[in-house]
């Protein structure tokens, strides 16, 4: 079986002649070039282009090193950031880890169980997870690029005091390990002054296209997944992305494809899994996807499904409701696990037309008669086949809509690299918060509340 990624549009068939692919080619070919010619706006923020064949040597090794430290002296990871600071890596974890921490695997290793905190300011969860710690060796990795965010600093704060209480200040340093910029920012003094280990995010690499750089690696390393053949992947795809014509080129294609969608009125991309495990691949793009496209009153809004669960709440809707909406399947080709059905003496259900068959079977004939059943109910499919859920294919699946975004991005004719947008909810939270400097609009908001 091909180790390829594969993007298929031939559900779009009805609503997209390939003449109007023919027609994008120039204009993606033009959109390729402003990206990888770095011409366009935001074209300080592509360090991410080269990142699969172009990376720190030394700092992949550190990387290494520390899973190795943190996995022989820990019981559990908290993994401390928010938005592309930890959704790369948790989509990656959930993608290629076992599903649950209470087993282990026949002949694996036990690695620390990973828990993130930081992506939301819940006081409930804070404590939950302080609960979870008690009695367990923990270390910290606290990731902002920024080393500014609200979010991830109030939650350091609450668990560095806790590692501080439990190993006293000079061990619990050794426990603590940063990623953030390479010299400025609160949390580099910080790492500075009390010697954390620390990891870089490069300037020239926004949070929500850092996953291949320290900011997944060191998380994704501890739990035990193959950080090389991560790497591996991401560079075939790049390959791919770079190289191939237009005509056998996924990111290119997939470009073009929702573009030409969102021109006939598709405002809505219902990206759609189903497989639990990769419910924060929907999550990691949706960020992408939505902070670099949703600007300047333009772009797809993009949404995500967990089928089949969601058939049975969201199913109606896609298939039914507003005709404003196109469907992208993440399909994995090949199932890890063989679960085969057994007969039953007494058919009280009506399923043993199924014994001998597969789970994945099932799972399979569902995606493909809802994909029909969504074309015939006038949403186009695309589809993104994933050869199998290890870690070679998931690099690929990472750079591929990377790669894609930056295409669509400047087709769309925005700049994909900023996020000017997500001030706005910040100011008016410092303000709330009393924080100094904040005081006008502090007035002008009380007013309103
Ligand atoms: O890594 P940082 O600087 O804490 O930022 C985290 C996230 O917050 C944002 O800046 C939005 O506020 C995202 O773009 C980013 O991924």
């Amino acid at each position: 079986m091909s180790r390829e990624l594969v993007f298929d549009y031939s559900k779009t068939a009805g609503f997209i002649r390939e003449e109007e692919i023919v027609n994008m080619k120039k204009a993606v070919l033009g959109a390729k070039e402003v990206l990888t010619e770095k011409t366009g706006a935001g074209n300080d923020f592509l360090g991410w282009i080269d990142l699969p064949v172009d990376y720190d040597k030394d700092e992949f090794d550190r990387i290494k090193k520390a899973a190795e430290k943190i996995k022989g002296d820990s019981d559990v990871l908290l993994v401390i950031g928010i938005g592309g600071s930890y959704l790369g890596a948790r989509a990656a974890i959930e993608f290629l880890s076992h599903s649950f921490y209470n087993v282990l695997p026949k002949g694996e290793r036990k690695t620390p169980e990973i828990y993130f905190v930081g992506n939301s300011i819940s006081s409930k969860y804070i404590k939950d997870l302080q609960d979870v710690l008690e009695g367990k060796d923990f270390s910290i990795n606290i990731i902002s690029k920024s080393g500014t965010t609200t979010e991830p600093a109030i939650a350091f704060r609450v668990f560095k005091d806790m590692l501080i209480k439990k190993y006293g200040r000079e061990e619990a340093n050794k426990r603590i390990y940063a990623t953030t910029d390479k010299a400025k920012g609160a949390l580099k003094n910080l790492a500075t002054e009390e010697g954390y280990e620390s990891f870089v995010v490069p300037d020239d690499v926004g949070g929500r296209f850092s996953v291949l750089t320290a900011v997944g690696l060191l998380p994704i390393a501890v739990s035990g997944a193959d950080i090389d053949q991560l790497m591996e992947g991401a560079a075939a795809a790049r390959k791919t992305a770079l190289e191939a014509e237009y005509e056998k080129n996924p990111a290119l294609l997939y470009a073009a494809v929702r573009n030409i969608l969102l021109r006939k009125g598709k405002q809505v991309e219902i990206v759609a899994n189903y497989e639990p495990s990769l419910h924060y691949v929907s999550e990691w793009w949706k960020q992408l996807y939505g902070e670099s496209e949703g600007k300047d009153q333009r772009g797809i809004f993009p949404a995500a499904v967990d089928l089949t669960t969601d058939l049975h709440s969201m199913g109606q809707f896609i298939q039914d409701g507003a005709r404003i909406m196109f469907e992208t399947v993440l399909s994995v080709e090949e199932s890890p696990a063989e679960i085969v059905l057994q007969k039953e003496d007494v058919d009280t259900d009506g399923m043993n037309y199924l014994a001998g068959q597969t789970v994945d079977f099932v799972n399979k004939s569902a995606m493909n008669g809802t994909i029909l059943a969504h074309t015939d109910g006038n949403v186009p499919n695309l589809m993104v086949k994933i050869p199998s859920q290890d870690a070679y294919s998931l690099g690929q699946l990472f750079y591929f809509f990377e790669f894609a975004c930056g295409v669509s991005g400047y087709l769309l004719g925005v700049n994909p690299f900023n996020q000017p947008g997500v001030e706005s909810y910040k100011k008016n939270m410092f303000a709330l918060l009393g924080k100094p400097g904040y005081e006008e609009a502090r007035e002008a908001l009380l007013k309103r509340l």
